[in-house]
C-alpha cells in the first residue's frame, strides 16, 4: 500500500535518481529495499540504516561511519560494492549492487545442506574476501550466513560479503600509542597475541569455520537447543557435534578444515592463509570456476591473479614432491 512505499522521507537526490520498492532483506541495523535507477532501469539494493535504532548515539554513528568508510574503500570481487550514499538527520541510505540470489542463509535453509562442491566454491570465495580485508587491516567480526549474498539463484555463482557494521579497522596507531606510555599497568595480553593484528584476525577464521559447518551440515555447530549447555558454554568449550546422518557424505578433508577452524585457542586456530593452502581447497576445477566468476572480463589483472594462484599451487606440488604436477 502507498503508506508502506512512502517516498517522502527519502532524501530528494535519492528520490530523483532511484525508485525504491519492496523490502528484500533486513539486517541488524536496518532494512534493504529493491530499487530501480530511473535513468537506466537497473535493479539495485538500497540499505537503510536508521541512526536512532542504536542504543547510544556514539555507537550508531561510529559503526555506521566505519561501515560506510569501509564500503567505499574496499575493492574486491567478493565484497559488496557501494554505488551511492545519502543521509538525512535520522538515516543513512547506501545504494548497493543487487545480489539476485539473496542471502546464503535462505539457500541453506531451503536446500537443507549444500553439495560439498558448492560449499567449497562459496567457502573459497569467502576466504579470498576475508584475506583481502585482513590484508587491508580490516576485521569483519560479524561473518554469518545472513551476511553472505549470492549473485544469482544458480548454485555456481559469485558470492559477496556484506554488512561491515561490526567491522573494525585495525587501530595499529592506538596500540603504538599504548606502547609508548608506561607499560607498568598494561596487562600481558596487550603484548602477546591479544594485540590488534594477531588475535583480532582470528575471530573471522572462527566465523568462517561456523559458516562452513552450516553450509556442509545444514545446521549450526553451536545452538541453544543442543544438550544442556548454554550456547556460550558450547562455544567456549568448542563443543560441536557432526550428526552422522548429515555428515556421512562429507569428505574427511572438508571435516578437517572445519575442525581446524573451530579451535578455541586463537593462537592454535588455522589462519585464513593456512586454510587457503589446505588440501581440500587445492582443487583446480573449483579454483578455475571461482576465478571465472570473480574476474569475468578475463582482463590482465585477472589472468595475473590466476597465474599467481596456479604457480603457488604448482610450487606447493613440487615442494611436496608431487611428480604429477611437473
Ligand atoms: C533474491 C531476493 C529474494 C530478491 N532477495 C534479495 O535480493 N535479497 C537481498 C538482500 C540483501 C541485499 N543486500 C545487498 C545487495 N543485494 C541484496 C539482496
Amino acid at each position: 500500500d502507498l503508506s508502506a512505499n512512502d517516498q517522502s522521507s527519502l532524501p530528494k537526490e535519492l528520490r530523483e535518481k532511484y525508485v525504491l520498492t519492496r523490502g528484500i532483506g533486513t539486517g541488524v541495523c536496518g532494512e534493504v529495499k529493491l530499487a530501480f535507477e530511473r535513468s537506466t532501469c537497473r535493479k539495485l539494493a538500497v540499505k537503510i540504516i536508521n541512526k536512532k535504532n542504536f542504543k547510544s548515539e556514539g555507537t550508531a554513528t561510529r559503526n555506521a561511519k566505519t561501515e560506510i568508510e569501509i564500503l567505499q574503500r574496499v575493492d574486491h570481487p567478493c565484497l559488496i560494492k557501494t554505488e551511492d550514499f545519502y543521509q538525512t538527520d535520522d538515516s543513512y541510505y547506501i545504494v548497493l549492487e543487487l545480489m539476485e540470489g539473496g542471502e546464503l542463509f535462505q539457500k541453506v535453509k531451503s536446500q537443507q545442506q549444500l553439495k560439498e562442491s558448492v560449499a567449497k566454491l562459496y567457502f573459497y570465495q569467502m576466504l579470498k574476501a576475508v584475506q583481502y580485508l585482513h590484508s587491508n587491516g580490516i576485521i569483519h567480526r560479524d561473518l554469518k550466513p545472513e551476511n553472505i549474498l549470492l549473485s544469482s539463484q544458480e548454485d555456481v555463482c559469485l558470492i559477496k560479503v556484506t554488512d561491515f557494521n561490526q567491522s573494525r579497522i585495525l587501530e595499529e596507531a592506538s596500540l603504538m600509542r599504548t606502547l609508548c606510555g608506561t607499560p607498568s599497568y598494561l596487562a600481558p595480553e596487550v603484548f602477546t597475541h591479544a594485540s590488534t593484528t594477531g588475535y583480532g584476525l582470528a575471530v573471522d577464521a572462527w566465523s568462517l569455520g561456523v559458516l562452513l559447518f552450516v553450509c556442509l551440515g545444514g545446521y549450526p555447530p553451536f545452538h541453544e537447543s543442543f544438550g544442556h549447555q548454554s550456547i556460550t558454554d558450547q562455544i567456549i568449550r568448542g563443543e560441536f557435534t557432526m550428526v552422522p546422518s548429515k555428515w556421512k557424505h562429507v569428505s574427511d578433508q572438508a571435516k578437517d578444515v572445519v575442525r581446524k577452524l573451530l579451535v578455541v585457542d586463537p593462537s592454535k586456530r588455522m589462519t585464513i592463509e593456512e586454510a587457503l593452502q589446505h588440501p581440500w581447497l587445492q582443487d583446480r576445477d573449483m579454483m578455475d570456476t571461482a576465478h571465472r566468476l570473480m574476474y569475468p572480463s578475463g582482463d590482465a589483472a585477472a589472468t595475473a591473479a590466476v597465474q599467481v594462484e596456479r604457480l603457488a599451487t604448482r610450487k606447493r606440488g613440487r615442494d611436496e614432491g608431487d611428480e604429477e604436477e611437473e
